[in-house]
């Protein structure tokens, strides 16, 4: 059975259930069980806690794993990202009191408190700077600068929000931009279960990103409709009962539907339909 650790709690859990689920797999229906066999798919789910995922997959006692990939960063672990899954996206940066630093140059000597010190110390180190202190907290970074802990911090930000609210700034490069991945130990082998796995969660990520377009057009404009609609590979074209019109089945991607469905009317297209994807393999 394939063995797959999947995030129990936080931002990662109710996402990484949904798109398992969305692949065919089974879901626990209780959030205080920890293990669940699919003997129907031949996988076990282990739901850890989403930072100790690369240490269980890097260790080779599970297959594969979903976790961040600033998780995985930071922990050090022997595992190595084989997919990314496009959920819990986040950029790790670094913040503090207005006009405290400009960059990273700018943290010698300074006090930094974070929940991912693996990430900070590897930054500094690959910057050549050396800050008085890196400090691991559990949460609530932000709070370390004001109770006198830290001078700046180094945090996962999604929408700003909470370092707005605590007065913070964020300053220099990002240090890392951050998904949620698929990992496996690192340098293993092909494994055909792993690689189905991987093309169930691509066949997801496709029906979420793409639909199909289905219309019809005067065959002297094929060729204008089909530069819109190109598709992956090619779009199927066939002819219609009625003389001179084709119809044409393409995949284009969701979020330029509108834009699309707009041009191929103008140049003649009629019959535009939109369909999602309930699955797919590619
Ligand atoms: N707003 C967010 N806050 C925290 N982590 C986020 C956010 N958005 C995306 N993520 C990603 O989720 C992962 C962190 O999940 P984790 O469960 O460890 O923390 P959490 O969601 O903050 O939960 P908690 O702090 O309650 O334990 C990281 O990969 C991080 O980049
Ligand atoms: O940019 P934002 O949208 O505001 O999101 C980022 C914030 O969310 C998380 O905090 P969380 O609520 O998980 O609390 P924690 O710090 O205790 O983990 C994270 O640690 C940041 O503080
Ligand atoms: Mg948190």
């Amino acid at each position: 059975m394939l063995r797959i650790a999947v995030p129990n709690k936080g931002s990662l859990s109710g996402p990484a259930a949904e798109m398992l689920h969305e692949a065919g797999y089974r879901q626990r229906k209780d959030s205080k069980e920890l293990v669940l066999v699919d003997a129907g798919n031949q996988v076990e789910f282990f739901f850890l806690r989403p930072r100790d995922i690369a240490i269980y997959v890097g260790s080779g006692r599970l297959d594969v794993g979903v976790t961040g990939r600033d998780l995985l960063l930071d922990s050090g672990a022997e595992a190595e990202e084989v997919l990314a899954l496009g959920f819990a996206g986040s950029t790790f940066r670094y913040a503090g009191p207005v006009g405290t630093a400009k960059d990273v140059q700018d943290l010698k000597g300074l006090r930094i408190a974070t929940s991912y010190p693996g990430l900070v110390r590897r930054h500094l180190a690959e910057h050549g700077v050396e800050a008085s202190a890196v400090t691991r907290l559990d949460g609530a970074v932000e709070t370390a600068i004001q109770l006198g802990v830290a001078d700046v911090i180094a945090d996962v930000v999604e929408t700003g929000t909470t370092l707005r609210n605590a007065g913070l700034e964020i300053f220099g490069e990002p240090i890392l931009e951050s998904d949620a991945v698929v990992i496996r130990p690192k340098g293993a082998g092909d494994d055909t279960r792993v690689e189905q796995f991987l093309r169930r969660l691509q066949g997801v990520l496709v029906a979420r990103r793409y639909v199909i377009m289905d219309y019809d057009i005067r065959a002297e404009r094929v060729s204008d409709a089909v530069a819109l609609t190109p598709g992956l590979e090619s779009p199927t074209v066939s002819p219609l009962h009625s003389e001179g019109w084709v119809a044409v089945r393409s995949m284009v991607l969701r979020k330029e539907a509108q834009r699309i469905m707009d041009d191929l009317w103008a140049i003649g297209g009629r019959a535009i339909l939109v369909t999602n994807i309930h699955a797919c393999r590619l």
